[in-house]
């Protein structure tokens, strides 16, 4: 059994930062779970444009607004506490942050550790 808290994870190499928000990995790859877990922050009155080629992951918001586009259909979704969305078609996609945006992040394959977006918003798959 894991047993693990936020707290214990802040400050350490588990707690990325990137220039729009901060993910705090609560599960990783070498957990063995099949699936990495994150607390994110995206930031107020940021934008961030995200493509995950080689993941699929749900995102369940429990604080804060933004507005999400899928650039696959132009389509866009107001999300806020309370709501999920899941990238099960690894969709192009932008977030606006309107309000402090908290968010509980699953993805499949599980990331590794220090991933951040690359230039096309991807991760790698890193062994
Ligand atoms: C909502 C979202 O995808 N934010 C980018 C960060 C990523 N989810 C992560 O926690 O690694």
């Amino acid at each position: 059994m894991i047993v693990r808290s936020l707290e214990n994870v802040l400050g350490t190499e588990r707690d990325v930062q990137a220039e729009t928000w901060s993910s705090r990995r609560l599960l990783l790859k070498n957990d063995g779970m099949g699936f990495s877990l994150h607390d994110t922050v995206l930031h107020e009155g940021t934008v961030t444009r995200m493509w995950y080629k080689n993941h699929v992951e749900a995102v369940y918001c429990i604080e804060g607004e933004a507005v999400l586009e899928d650039l696959t259909n132009n389509k866009t979704y107001t999300i806020k506490a309370g709501d999920m969305y899941a990238l099960s078609g690894n969709e192009q996609h932008i977030l606006t942050v309107k309000q402090r945006f908290r968010c509980v992040c699953v993805f499949n394959p599980p990331c590794t550790g220090r991933e951040v977006h690359d230039e096309e918003g991807a991760y790698p798959i890193l062994d």
